[in-house]
């Protein structure tokens, strides 16, 4: 996998770097990486020249995650205030009269906190999440409001839904086809990461645990997402094969539950997903050991560091055996649409083995919301 490799041309050097040709011209202008020249003037990048755009695109990321922190607010606010801003927004959703969809691009991630001495966005309390975690002004602050929101407040939270109906008649008879549909409307709105779902899984000890994955892969054997084999849940998923998964799709007042057996995909299946993914992700593939107690943030930049260093020479950078995707098979799938009156709709779909005239097939039952 180390083997020394011959200079490569700019557009070889940018494919096994995963960025532009311009990007590498950038660098040159800046004098981050200066590629050797020869034949009329065609750049050529050794090994040390692809290291160092690694290192560069590191720095960079590395760079642009400060920003973002101090973005934030930082000192004077602390992660946490996405979640503030998630209830504000709900809390105006109760006045009666509902507002049209919003794009993803309409709502900021964050709702900056308001300067000391400014009104709270409102009422006389700040909104849960955003009282800093250490501030000089903090005691002074807490002194004056209560850190959380009271529990009327909370209890206050609520949307009415009613934006669609969900009838029997107008259904098909295979789920996947009103999934595909869904997912589609859910892309149309510009719902923020419409392929997340939730994964419930059972643990050795019986107990459940839930997060988030991304879906990467669907058809009528199931749901396929990718992770680390040494991971919590393939733990869990290799003890009791069998998940639960949600789809969150509150901007649509749309919700989908799929419960079934999941196993590992194939080799193949998983080398080609991984392949398909930025060099970002797959250095962070092999430099995270899922799951697992780290000393400190420090010591994941340098795994990070190190793993795009040592494959900076190389060809590529291949899947770690330990790596790969899961497939939950279907055998129940609930489609949720929210509606008036908390008289929603639920229509599940159960797969029946059928018979060997008929074949496999779902039925379609109507629950109580
Ligand atoms: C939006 C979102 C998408 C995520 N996608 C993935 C994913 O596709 N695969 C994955 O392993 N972890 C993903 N994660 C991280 C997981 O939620 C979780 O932290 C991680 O997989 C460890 O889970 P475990 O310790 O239960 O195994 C995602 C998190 C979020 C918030
Ligand atoms: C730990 C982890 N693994 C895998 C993924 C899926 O990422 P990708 O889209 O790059 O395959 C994510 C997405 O957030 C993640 O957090």
């Amino acid at each position: 996998m180390d083997t020394p490799r011959l200079p490569v041309p700019i557009g070889e050097a940018a494919r096994r770097c995963g960025v532009a040709t311009s990007t590498l011209r950038y660098y040159e202008e800046r004098a981050l990486v200066s590629p050797s020249r020869r034949s009329g003037g065609r750049r050529w990048y050794g090994q040390e020249d692809l290291r160092r755009i690694v290192v560069v695109q590191l720095a960079q990321r590395l760079a642009e995650s400060l920003d973002a922190w101090i973005a934030r607010g930082v000192p004077g606010s602390v992660p946490g205030s996405g979640l503030a801003s998630g209830l504000m927004d709900a809390h105006d959703e109760t006045g009666g009269t509902r507002r049209g969809p919003r794009s993803a691009g309409d709502e900021p991630p964050f709702r900056p906190e308001p300067p000391l001495g400014a009104e709270p966005p409102f009422g006389s309390e700040p909104p849960f999440g955003s009282e800093p975690a250490s501030f000089e002004g903090a005691a002074h602050r807490s002194a004056q409001s209560p850190q959380l929101p009271s529990a009327a407040r909370l209890a206050e939270l609520r949307r009415r839904y009613g934006r669609a109906e969900l009838v029997e008649s107008e259904i098909p008879g295979d789920p996947l086809v009103l999934f595909h549909t869904w997912l589609a409307d859910a892309l149309a709105e510009g719902v923020p990461e419409p392929n997340a779902m939730v994964v419930a899984t059972v643990g050795v000890d019986g107990l459940p645990s839930a997060r988030t994955v991304l879906l990467k892969g669907l058809d009528e054997r199931g749901f396929v997402f990718y992770t680390n084999y040494g991971s919590a849940k393939a733990a869990d998923l290799d003890a009791h094969p069998n998940a639960a998964l949600v789809f969150p799709w509150h901007a649509m007042e749309r919700q989908v539950r799929v419960t079934g057996s999941a196993g590992r995909v194939t080799r193949e299946e998983s080398a080609a997903y991984f392949a398909s993914r930025p060099l970002e992700s797959r250095l962070g593939a092999w430099a995270s050991p899922q799951s697992q107690v780290v000393a400190d943030r420090e010591s994941l930049d340098r795994a990070y560091a190190e793993t795009a260093e040592r494959f900076a020479v190389t060809e590529d950078v291949p899947i770690p055996d330990f790596w790969g995707g899961y497939r939950v098979r279907p055998e129940v799938v609930e489609f949720w649409q929210g509606r008036h009156g908390r008289m929603h709709d639920r229509i599940r779909y159960r797969r029946t083995e059928g018979t060997e005239r008929t074949g496999e097939r779902w039925i379609v039952e109507r629950l109580a919301p």
